[in-house]
């Protein structure tokens, strides 16, 4: 163990300064969590070592959310785990559980709307040797912009039969009468609330579009269901259009709405262009190569996120980080969920925290223990030694434990 002090990650003139021995903060998560984070800890501590000896080391620094802060403080999200993301700027985190229909709302979603995480980014590669239930799987390489701050989400609901429906109700019937007309069981309903706004949906195709830029990529398409949702969706299309021309100069194709920039970086052009949600999802199934960068809603970006993973051998190597790119926040985390059913079985993919781990280290700019991450997955997934969601599709493997595919991926590394 180092004895250099460690210190937070700060933010100064825009510029992320990461210390040698930087403070990271943690949250275990509920379900599979403590089995994924045991193993994935390991792993990121050994790619450290291993990329640059005692010159670096990540500082852990556990803060409590879900079940295990309620059980110790009474509450579900206690305001030290927040004050710790705010003050260490980047953090990592296991499932939380979200209850279905009543109680808590989601502290994944808390999370990210408190700290201003606007961005999900969640990339989905393939991993030679996943099996997966498409025919040529390494066609799908995209990488997903979630909106993460509004749509849905943004939890503005109203309970059917309740007092709060009720208020909402009067004041909607007066103010439009002929709107309320169309709600169909007017006595029964429930009503949920969806924002979408120029500001929100700006600063995440900006996002969107500079990742193209700074990686290379060829297009970047917005995602939405713009023909039905005109002033939420269709909007998010047009501001997204509109963020495109202003900030980067596009301009249109043929006509447009479809439009081009030049990369500042490379001179190449990257297309710019959308698609109706509903034909994404039967096309990243049908044309999946035509799809590179990914900016859409909320909503559409669970749905979509989920359905990539699945096309590259399933959610439990499915990564993301949420990020403010302004202010520096972030906390990177797993696509996938608590998964009760195997909670404490040691039986679980590390996969998706471990490459949430991955794309932490490269957001520090710790890229060498990044690639040996990397380097050590490659190796396992050939090795065949994997976890049963691999394992039971694949032929000749040998059946590993959550712990033992997390030392098959150090045993890989160098
Ligand atoms: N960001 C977060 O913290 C998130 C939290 N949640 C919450 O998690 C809870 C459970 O949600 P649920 O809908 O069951 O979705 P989950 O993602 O937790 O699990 C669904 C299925 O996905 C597979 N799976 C999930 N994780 C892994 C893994 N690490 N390795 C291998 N397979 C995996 C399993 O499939 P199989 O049965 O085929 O083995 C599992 O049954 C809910 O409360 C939900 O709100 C959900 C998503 C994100
Ligand atoms: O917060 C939750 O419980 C679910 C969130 C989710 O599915 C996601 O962010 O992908
Ligand atoms: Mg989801």
């Amino acid at each position: 163990m180092s004895n250099a002090t460690a210190e937070p990650i700060t933010m100064q003139g825009g510029t992320m300064q990461v210390p040698s021995h930087p403070i990271i903060p943690f949250i275990e998560g509920d379900g599979i969590g403590p089995d994924i984070w045991a193993a994935s800890v390991k792993v990121l501590d050994a790619a450290v070592k291993l990329a640059y000896g005692d010159d670096r080391q990540l500082h852990w620094q556990e803060v409590l959310a879900g079940q295990k802060a309620f059980d110790a403080t009474g509450e579900w999200l206690p305001d030290a785990t927040l004050d710790a993301f705010r003050e260490y700027l980047v953090g990592i985190k296991g499932p939380l559980t979200t209850p279905v229909g009543g109680g808590i709302r989601s502290l994944n979603v808390a999370l990210r709307q408190i700290l201003d995480l606007y961005t999900c980014l969640r990339p989905v590669q393939y991993f030679k040797g996943v099996p997966s239930p498409v025919k040529q799987p390494e066609l799908t390489d995209m990488v997903i912009f979630r909106e993460n701050s509004e749509d849905i989400y943004a939890g503005i609901e109203f309970e059917a039969g309740s007092e709060d429906l009720e208020k909402f109700k009067q004041g909607f019937s007066q103010t439009f009468p002929e709107r309320w007309k169309k709600v169909r069981f007017p006595d029964t309903v429930g009503i949920g609330i969806k924002p979408v706004s120029q500001e929100g949906t700006e600063r995440l195709v900006k996002a969107a579009i500079q990742y193209a830029i700074d990686n290379d990529h060829e297009s970047v398409t917005l995602v939405h269901k713009g023909n039905i949702m005109k002033f939420t969706e269709g909007a998010f299309r047009d501001w997204g259009y509109q963020c495109a021309k202003d900030h980067f100069g596009a301009t249109e194709i043929d006509g447009g709405p479809w439009c081009s920039i030049k990369s500042p970086k490379t001179g190449k052009q990257i297309t710019v262009k959308d698609v109706i949600a509903d034909a994404m999802l039967q096309q990243i199934l049908t044309r999946p190569a035509e799809y590179d960068v990914i900016a859409t809603l909320n909503l559409n970006g669970d749905y979509i996120s989920d359905a990539l993973a699945a096309c590259v051998g399933g959610i439990g190597i499915a990564p993301g980080g949420n990020i403010n790119y302004d202010t520096g926040h972030a906390i990177f985390e797993a696509t996938h969920g608590t998964a009760p059913k195997y909670a404490g079985q040691d039986k679980v993919n590390p996969g998706s925290v471990i490459l949430s781990g991955e794309m932490m280290l490269r957001h520090l700019g710790w890229t060498e223990a990044a690639d040996l991450i990397i380097t050590g997955l490659n190796g396992a997934i050939g090795a065949k030694t994997v976890t049963y969601d691999f394992e039971r599709q694949m032929d000749g493997a040998t059946l590993v434990k959550c712990s033992e595919f997390g030392e098959a991926i150090i045993k890989h590394m160098g």
